[in-house]
């Protein structure tokens, strides 16, 4: 089943972003979002994650609509932005059990996994802490572990290298690739083509808030002529384009 979107129109207030965007994420595919600044992928993950809402179209995950279910819908869902979001009142634990009481679970195997995130990275005696005694990048751990202790069926990640050393970002692919295996569909942002490219099952590029294409890394490097490890030139390519076009 996994994440149906079909002809979403939105935006902000004033500003209409998205003009009909449709994709679908599967049950174990993980796709990345990609486009220039301003293209629209945040505003279209703002969508999914139930902040913003849609003039048109629906979303829905799992046979469960956002917009008749919300809350059963929110609940399948791990997020983790771009930039991290902790409470400087609360320590390292309780922003774990704050999360899961949001997703209303609470057992074992859950504690269990979210040690072992911990240990991988590094914070497994930092649970005392408060967020102002953490660097940017153990902040983004913090929201690491939170997001991939759920094991929800959609884990969404926005740019998830951001801020990371090199063998925290490869603890992350892992990790994302061990949820695709689980079943669980994954949604990222990045601008990093080429290192996607190793891991993704489909890129969606959005362009003005349109999508412009959908498929294999393979296809959108043989569209351009590119090969995979030079599919970092697409976005100069895309505004080659732009530049042509004005
Ligand atoms: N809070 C907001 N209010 C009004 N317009 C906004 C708001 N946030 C973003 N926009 C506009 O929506 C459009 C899409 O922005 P969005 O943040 O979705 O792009 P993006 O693809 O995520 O870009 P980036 O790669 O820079 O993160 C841009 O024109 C931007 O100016």
């Amino acid at each position: 089943m996994g994440l149906k979107i079909k002809k979403i129109s939105g935006g902000y207030v004033g500003n209409s972003v998205l003009k009909n965007v449709s994709f679908e994420v599967a049950d174990g595919e993980i796709v990345a979002l990609i486009g220039l600044n301003g293209a629209g992928k945040s505003t279209t993950i703002n969508h999914i994650i139930g902040e913003l809402h849609p003039q048109q179209g629906t979303i829905m995950l799992n046979d469960v609509y956002l917009s008749q279910a919300p809350t059963a819908f929110k609940s399948q869902i791990a997020y983790i932005p771009e930039q991290p979001i902790l409470y400087d009142e609360l320590t390292l634990e309780e922003h774990l059990h704050l999360m899961l009481s949001a997703h209303m679970i609470d057992n074992t195997v859950t504690w269990s996994r979210a040690f072992e995130l911990l240990k991988l990275f590094r914070l497994e005696d930092k649970l005392h802490w408060l967020p102002t005694h953490f660097s940017k990048g153990m902040r983004q751990k913090v929201m690491l572990v939170a997001a991939f202790m759920l094991d929800a069926p959609l884990l969404i990640v926005d740019e998830p290298f951001l801020g990371l050393d090199t063998l925290a970002q490869k603890d992350v692919v892992r990790l994302i690739r061990e949820q695709a295996k689980k079943g669980n569909s994954v949604l990222m942002t990045t601008h990093l083509l080429a290192s996607a490219a190793k891991f993704v099952d489909k890129f969606i590029v959005l362009h003005e808030g349109t999508v412009q294409f959908i498929g294999t890394p393979l296809a959108l490097a043989d569209a351009h002529g590119l090969t995979l490890d030079n599919l970092d030139d697409f976005f100069d390519l895309m505004h080659e384009t732009i530049n042509d076009e004005n």
